[in-house]
């Protein structure tokens, strides 16, 4: 028979796992239907997807698998609740940031609990997925799991406090490259370039500096030695980058990332 595979939240990182999952054909065996909030969002995503979604929590009971794409404070306040009639054995995957397995395993214990950390590149398929198996996921779902997840890009079996930390590293790291690239072409727009060329330029420099760590291999000090001539422009550039703070930046943004998801994982905030 079918699994039924029900995914609840199909909106930004939802909606890039349900439509990875389903453009890789890891799903053709499944009938896979989705849950929103709002009737007008059910409607296009059905329309778009092929998929049944509705608005109306329903038949929670008949799911084989369950996949959470709701925000955290949802999950806590609405969401958990009506879960409780799942059956036995039901695996549910949940993305929310911050959201321990012991809360997810205490709200629906008959469930095998399964945690994902993706990052919003899943959406094009250069994604990294951490994923954590709650205490009754066993190897052969773990594969399972992984195998769905593969067509969003990179994935990693982890235990669930590293699942955190990889949150406030690739999870939201796509927020910050994006920040940095728009800073880099405001500094463009800064000394004279277009808009349109300084944007460009900024986002190319960013994926061909990525595409270049990955294929080389090269550690990105090693790589950076290869761009900072001495006594050239680079390493005056990148001076004036360390002296307003640029690294540690980065690590007290991570740092806060990481706080945050664990102060969403102790109360409804
Ligand atoms: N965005 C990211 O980069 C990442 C997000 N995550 C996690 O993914 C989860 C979703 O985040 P994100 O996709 O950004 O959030 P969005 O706000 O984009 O999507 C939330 C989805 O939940 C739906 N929804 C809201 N309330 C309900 C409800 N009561 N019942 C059913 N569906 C509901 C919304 O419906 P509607 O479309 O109708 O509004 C929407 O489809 C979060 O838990 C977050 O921590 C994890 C890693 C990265
Ligand atoms: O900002 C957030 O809470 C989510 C989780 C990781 C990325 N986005």
């Amino acid at each position: 028979m079918k699994k039924r595979i029900l995914f609840i939240g199909i909106g930004a990182m939802g909606g890039a796992v349900l439509r990875g999952c389903l453009t890789s054909g890891a799903m053709t065996d499944a009938d896979v239907v989705g849950v929103v909030n709002t009737k007008i969002h059910a409607k296009a995503l059905t329309e778009e997807l092929g998929i049944p979604v509705s608005a109306e929590l329903n038949d929670v009971d008949s799911a084989d698998v369950i996949v959470l794409g709701v925000k955290p404070q949802i999950l806590q306040s609405s969401v958990l609740a009506q879960l409780s009639k799942v059956k036995k054995d039901c695996l549910i995957i949940s993305m929310a940031a911050g959201i321990p397995l012991g809360t997810l395993e205490g709200a629906v214990p008959q469930a095998i609990w399964y945690r994902i950390m993706p990052n919003m590149p899943a959406a094009i398929g250069a994604g990294f997925v951490a994923v954590t198996a709650g205490t009754k996921g066993n190897d052969c779902l773990t594969a399972w799991v992984t195998n769905l997840l593969n067509s969003l890009g990179e994935s990693a079996v982890v235990s669930e406090a590293d699942l955190e930390r990889l949150g406030a590293l690739a999870g939201a790291g796509p927020g910050y490259a994006f920040v940095i690239m728009d800073a880099l072409s405001d500094a463009g727009v800064r000394i004279g370039l277009t808009r349109r060329l300084a944007l460009r330029a900024a986002i190319q420099t960013l994926y061909g500096a990525g595409l270049m760590a990955i294929k080389t291999e090269q550690h990105p000090a090693v790589l950076r030695d290869k761009v900072t001539s001495p006594g050239g422009t680079t390493i005056a550039g990148i001076a004036a980058m360390e002296k307003g703070g640029l690294r540690s930046a980065l690590h007290d943004g991570v740092v806060a990332c990481y706080q945050r998801a664990q102060e969403l994982g102790k109360k409804e905030n």
